[in-house]
């Protein structure tokens, strides 16, 4: 490192003496125990049940209040303080109606949340809680957090704080703000490894509260780099994210979450499909539209309406990129349309009043009109703009963190375990370096709007060898159109079969040079059918697929509601989590089923992360600073 390096380093330590305070703290940091970190996956849209497992530490928050108040607080109570803690303004606006928000129990309830935060902060260093601490009542909580209540001296300082918080009104903030802390504490970082976008209703509801969440990071799945595309100007992508929305219901997520406007959609489809019933593009409902309710009769037309449009789109995407080797998912240009067949079968609905079958990829006037005017939306919308940004800013396609490789599906593999190369713009790219275009492509569609790279990231949803899909086809015209099972099938890719075994995953795992005793690989992507006996562990414990079916239309072929992966200084652990509405309605008492699975002994400290790795570095430089500080 050179002497100008250290020239500009002298000038953030202005003395010797802030220089060895720093080395005094980062190396007793090394010796604290490692922050717990969450990964979900797959959560599709699903924010009432993610936000629960989110706030409740996939049920650890309750855990530790048993642990705390286990012989003082009756059950019941204890349930009650979780339901605070999860949701603090809602459980203290109805207590307000119920008469139950009295003094006392104000100033009891602070009491207590100040003690369990102190339970649940006492492995992390001061500085790292006080970094947690929002604009509101810094100092007041740093004083009760760090003054112990039995010391005679202060005990009467301390009563006098939580009397007067009380006193002045500020006891209600005050709660809100201390829950807030207990939930962040409690959550040190948290993986999200992909799919947070459709089939749920509420997608900008948990991208709302990742912005918020100060250490989140995010691996691109299938759904999320859709609509990354859709916004970073690819039509094709616009029309599957409002297609895949329609079928299933999601009015409110388009119109009333990000300023959608789906009017021009709806007059063009009431007046095209005006006679057709459109009966085999009826939406699925899973959950009712509160602001905007629309009749499945027409939802259902517009749903076709924009997936007749999304098939031309489609088409002509895979005409000019012939180097995609897609031309078999041309469906417009497949049809028979003397016969009204596809590849030997019949079609189940063929009226296509838009369709030319002399050119049947091109769009009408209309139809290019509401797509036009849909794109700008995705364009325009600030909310959207700002989630997506997000997850640019902080997703990836894969991530490597204490021993752990994420990535949202697969890494395309032949049948005899070697990596696939796939052809982009001419080159051949396998294994990590594939991953590591992809990534790099996929930034350049959205920051550069390069017309490739925007082609790309529809590949990347749909195609045979992305690593975000890893399946032979996507069969969403089969699905509507087609009888026949055998057209329809979606054929995994090798990695599903072959990442069982422990050398395939210890390839891969060396392919990205992870290294270690322990190391692993997660996933998400593909339900674990708990029920038909699939196990979420693989490859004996290097592999764990977490996709359990947060996402309400899959629960019941997975039969439960999801695994969280747990890493905390004791262990790597697996939450199962029993059903949706066992999440979302048993909110206070919800306790997952939780296994642990890497159990570490000893405890895993800091300066056994990666965390430590950059600590030990930094340590190296400031130690050298020291040394050469007065002849800088
Ligand atoms: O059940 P839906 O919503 O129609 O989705 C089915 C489609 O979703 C996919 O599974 C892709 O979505 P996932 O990434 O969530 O698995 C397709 O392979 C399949 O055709
Ligand atoms: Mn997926």
């Amino acid at each position: 490192m050179d002497e100008n390096y250290f020239k500009l380093l002298k000038e953030y330590y202005p003395s010797k003496a802030d220089i060895r305070s720093e080395l005094i703290s980062l190396n007793a940091k090394l010796y604290l125990p490692k922050g717990t970190e969450y990964f979900f996956s797959d959560v599709h849209g699903e924010a009432p049940a993610f936000l629960q497992l989110l706030k409740s530490a996939s049920g650890n928050i309750r855990e530790k209040i048993s642990m705390h108040f286990g012989e003082t607080l009756l059950k019941d109570e204890q349930d009650k303080l979780a339901e605070l803690i999860y949701n603090p303004k809602e459980t203290l606006h109805q207590m307000e109606i119920n008469g139950e928000l009295t003094e006392d129990y104000l100033t009891i309830t602070i009491h207590r949340l100040i003690s369990l935060f102190r339970f649940v902060s006492t492995k992390y260093a001061k500085t790292y809680v006080r970094k947690k601490f929002g604009y509101l009542f810094t100092d007041i909580v740093d004083e009760l957090l760090y003054t112990n209540d039995s010391e005679f001296n202060k005990k009467q300082y301390y009563d006098k704080l939580v009397e007067n918080i009380v006193k002045y009104d500020a006891a209600e903030e005050f709660i809100v703000t201390i829950t807030t802390l207990i939930q962040r504490i409690s959550v040190d970082k948290l993986h999200v490894v992909g799919d947070i976008y459709d089939r749920g209703p509420s997608p900008q509801i948990i991208m709302d509260e990742l912005l918020t969440f100060p250490n989140v990071d995010i691996q691109w799945g299938n759904h999320d780099i859709e609509w990354m595309g859709a916004v970073a100007g690819n039509k094709a992508l616009v029309a599957a994210c409002i297609a895949n929305a329609i079928s299933y219901n999601n009015f409110d997520m388009l119109e009333d979450g990000y300023g959608i406007n789906l009017r021009p959609l709806y007059e063009f489809a009431i007046i095209t499909y005006k006679d057709d019933p459109c009966k085999l593009f009826m939406p699925r409902i899973f959950d009712k539209n509160l602001y905007d309710n629309i009749s499945s009769e027409i939802a259902a037309k517009m749903f076709k309406a924009i997936s007749i449009i999304r098939y031309k789109l489609d088409g002509k995407l895979i005409e000019r990129n012939p180097d995609f080797s897609m031309e078999d998912r041309n469906f417009l240009k497949l049809i028979d349309y003397e016969n009204m067949t596809y590849k030997g079968e019949a079609l189940k609905d063929s009226n296509f009043p838009t369709v030319d079958p002399k050119n049947p990829l091109k769009l009408t006037k209309a139809e290019q009109t509401v797509i036009d005017t849909l794109s700008l939306d995705f364009k325009r919308g600030v909310k959207l703009n700002r989630h997506i940004e997000f997850l640019y800013e902080n997703g990836a396609l894969y991530k490597i963190e204490n021993g752990s490789l994420l990535f949202h599906a697969c890494l395309p593999l032949n049948k005899d375990g070697t990596f696939t190369e796939v052809d982009i713009c001419g080159k051949k790219y396998k294994g990590k370096a594939l991953m590591d275009k992809f990534d790099q492509i996929s930034r350049n569609a959205y920051y550069k709007g390069d017309e490739k790279s925007l082609d790309i990231l529809w590949y990347l949803f749909y195609g045979r060898y992305s690593p975000l899909f890893g399946k032979s086809q996507f069969s969403y015209f089969e699905n509507i159109f087609i009888e026949n099972k055998e057209l329809k099938k979606e054929i995994y890719n090798p990695y599903y079969s072959l990442s069982e075994k422990e050398e395939i995953v210890d390839m891969i795992l060396d392919e990205f040079r992870v290294t270690g005793e322990r190391r692993r690989i997660v996933n998400g992507h593909v339900p674990v059918k708990t029920i038909k006996g699939d196990n979420p562990i693989r490859a004996k414990g290097k592999l764990y697929v977490i996709d359990g079916g947060i996402s309400k239309p899959y629960q019941d072929k997975t039969g439960i509601a999801g695994y969280t992966l747990v890493f905390n200084s004791h262990a790597v652990s697996l939450a199962e989590h029993k059903n949706y509405k066992s999440i979302t309605d048993g909110v206070s008492s919800y306790r997952p089923n939780i296994r642990e699975i890497e159990v570490l002994h000893p405890r895993m400290l800091i300066k056994d992360t990666d965390e430590g790795k950059t600590i030990r570095k930094r340590i190296e430089v400031l130690e050298e600073l020291l040394k050469k500080y007065d002849n800088l």
